[in-house]
């Protein structure tokens, strides 16, 4: 069995439930409030930029050249593809890139980079893979199943977003995440297994909570500081 077939087991429940999730569920719809979704992909931008340190992170620390070519190509297709999404919408509102960068992070935000970055930190090539696995492979599980929802690609405004998620593009990140763990995992011992595993398993959770951070902010008590 593929180590992924195992990690699929085991997350797929906490992934399902993120397509009732109002927020996923708003952007499917394309009900979801601009405000809000402006909010979240400020959010997302920088939540990226933290994200690809981890990329980074896994390319200073792997141990032959074709696995830091993986981690720098993923890095690459994250600043220059993905992140471009969010330039794009930012412009269209008249946000600079600039400004862009700037947004205050959120403390769910810092919470999920804090630990993968942590996780990265603290293990080998390993952590940083099974770090970043659930972001990149959750949302290409999300970007295809609302692909399949009425007119969510074609939506005026979140449809951009669902293009992207379920694009072949993106879908490759994906599965190059995959094949890469897969690859890396494949002699370890199960308790190595078993922590690669709550790794994946406690980024989903964070996912989770940053759907719950675009849905909530408005109600939060709490403000944003400056980056
Ligand atoms: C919070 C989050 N997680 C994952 C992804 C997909 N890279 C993202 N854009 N944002």
């Amino acid at each position: 069995m593929l180590f992924t077939d195992r990690l699929f087991k085991k997350v797929e429940p906490v992934w399902s439930s993120y397509l009732d999730h109002p927020f996923v569920k708003g952007i499917g719809e394309g009900t979801v409030d601009e405000d809000k979704f402006i909010h979240y992909m400020r959010q997302d931008y920088v939540y990226l930029i933290e994200y690809s340190r981890v990329f980074a992170i896994g390319s200073a620390k792997a141990k032959d050249l074709k696995t830091m070519t993986i981690f720098a190509n993923l890095l690459h297709g994250t600043m220059n593809y993905e992140m471009d999404l969010h330039r794009e919408y930012a412009a269209k509102i008249g946000i600079s890139n600039e400004e862009l960068e700037a947004t205050g992070p959120s403390s769910t935000m810092t919470a999920y980079t804090s630990y993968m970055i942590s996780q990265a930190q603290l293990g080998g090539v390993e952590n940083s893979i099974a770090a970043v696995l659930a972001c990149a492979w959750s949302y290409s599980f999300i970007g295809k199943e609302l692909a399949r929802w009425p007119g969510a690609l074609d939506h005026e405004l979140y449809g951009n977003w669902v293009r992207m998620y379920s694009s072949d593009e993106f879908a490759k990140i994906a599965e190059d995440c995959k094949e890469l763990i897969n690859d890396i995992t494949k002699d370890k011992p199960e308790d190595e297994l078993k922590a690669l595993e709550d790794i994946v398993l406690r980024t989903s959770y964070f996912e989770y909570m940053f759907w719950d951070m675009a849905e909530n902010i408005s109600t939060w008590p709490v403000k944003e500081l400056a980056r």
